[in-house]
């Protein structure tokens, strides 16, 4: 009986001291991971958001978590309601390439980071999305990016070169150089787009929407065989004529990459998306038909078909066709809600090929910005009661130039919300 007992008591006497021991070690990590985080809030010299671009970082991570329900409520929904074709209270404006050199506030993150790590650094894309924001009373937000983080995804290294722009010192030669794309996890590699986008909505604090974007296929497979921006491409060319199911190959694989990719950024937050095809200006009509526009209307059937699939809110989205004016009623009957204008077609010219179900985007000659402020406020003036109150979205017709007077913006955006 007394040895039962004494062994009870060992056996007891053991237990306890694994109880102790695990509610110990429980104690200690729990308490070192809170005080970590104390630390990190509490420290004052770190910033309100993270600095590292990693989602092991603790707070990126709760930001980015934290996902759409938790985003603060849109106060000036004017551009989204015009992309939808509802009244707004005022024609939005805003800019393509509006966060660029000529703020002297961008050159500055530029003098001291190099322009991918700008785009990956969730921090400092959203630094450098604000500034315009700052300073103008814009109707929306694009996320600070560039188009060629595809290609880079891929695998395809792309450099961004003072007075020269993206260089791609690999460029795609022949067929079998597709074999060197890796499309494994390449969506996942350019997290970091989606986790400034997330980042943004915080930062934005509900005060205008925020566009995201992607090149298109056309696009992205010239710079990728050009080895960077080209005034003929001549040598993209000659693939469609050399080696045609090669290109319609790479026209597929980047269509489903993009398909993907506007995915994840809506996901993360973008409330409009952008598909840029700056490089149709090099296509003929014909071309722009059979190589460009099944691609451009495939992203945009696929990605509503995800967004159905995977219980996401659709968002407008917006295709701008730089020297595409040729076939603009072929744009406006490819589903996507607005279409962007270049300067060279006219405002009435435009609304009669589109017809009145698509909303405009447009479309400012970028050198106009160049001419006095009185000049440039009645060219405003002008094009802004041409288009209309209903269906439109100010803009220039190509993104803002690097030397444009700061004051040139202000004058448009005034200029903008006072026609109407
Ligand atoms: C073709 C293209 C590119 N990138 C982009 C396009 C399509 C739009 C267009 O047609 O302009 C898209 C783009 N690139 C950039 C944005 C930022 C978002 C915005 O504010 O609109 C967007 C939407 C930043 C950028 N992308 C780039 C800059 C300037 C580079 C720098 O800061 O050194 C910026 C602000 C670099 C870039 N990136 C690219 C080129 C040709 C260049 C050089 C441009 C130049 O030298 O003027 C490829």
């Amino acid at each position: 009986m007394l040895i039962a007992l004494d062994r009870f008591t060992i056996v007891l006497g053991m237990f306890s001291t694994l109880v102790f021991l695990t509610l110990f070690l429980f104690f200690c990590t729990s308490s070192i991971s809170t005080l970590s985080t104390t630390v990190a809030v509490d420290g004052g010299d770190v910033p309100l958001l993270p600095l590292s671009s990693s989602s092991s970082d603790p707070l990126l991570t709760a930001v980015v978590a934290s996902g759409g329900d938790d985003f603060p409520p849109l106060k000036n929904d004017n551009l989204l309601r015009a992309a939808r074709g509802e009244l707004v209270d005022r024609v939005p404006v805003w800019v393509m390439r509006q966060a660029g050199r000529y703020l002297p506030e961008f050159q500055e993150v530029r003098a001291k980071h190099d322009f991918f790590e700008v785009c990956r650094t969730p921090e400092l894309a959203c630094e450098v999305t604000m500034q315009p924001l700052r300073r103008f009373d814009l109707d929306a937000s694009i996320i600070f990016s560039d188009i060629l983080v595809i290609p880079q995804a891929l695998g395809i290294a792309v450099e961004m070169h003072k007075g020269v722009g993206p260089v791609l010192p690999e460029p795609l030669v022949t067929p079998d150089d597709l074999e060197r794309l890796n499309t494994t996890g390449s969506i996942d590699r350019l997290k970091y787009v989606g986790d400034a986008i997330t980042m943004m909505r915080h930062m934005l604090d509900g005060k205008v929407p925020l566009y995201g974007f992607t090149g298109a296929p056309w696009t992205l497979m010239g710079y990728m065989i050009e080895g960077g921006g080209s005034k003929t491409m001549s040598k993209a060319k000659a693939w469609l004529e050399n080696y045609p199911d090669a290109s319609q190959k790479l026209l597929n694989l980047l269509t489903d990459q993009i398909v993907e990719y506007l995915l994840m950024q809506v996901k993360a937050g973008a409330q409009i998306v952008q598909v840029f095809e700056s490089s149709a200006e090099h296509l003929t009509k014909e071309q722009y038909l059979t190589i460009a526009l099944p691609y451009l209307k495939r992203i945009r059937d696929d990605l509503h078909k995800k967004f159905t699939e995977e219980g996401v809110t659709p968002v407008p989205m917006t295709l701008f066709s730089k020297g595409a004016m040729h076939s603009l009623t072929e744009q406006a009957q490819t589903g996507y809600d607005v279409i962007g204008l270049d300067w060279t077609i006219d405002p009435e010219e435009a609304r009669k090929l589109v017809g009145p179900n698509v909303t405009l985007q447009g479309n400012l000659d970028p050198q106009d910005m160049y001419k006095s402020p009185e000049e440039l406020r009645e060219l405003v003036l002008t094009m802004v009661r041409k288009f209309g109150k209903h269906r439109y979205i100010a803009n220039l017709g190509h993104g803002i130039t690097p030397q444009t007077p700061v004051e040139s913006m202000s004058v448009l955006v005034k200029a903008v919300h006072d026609a109407l």
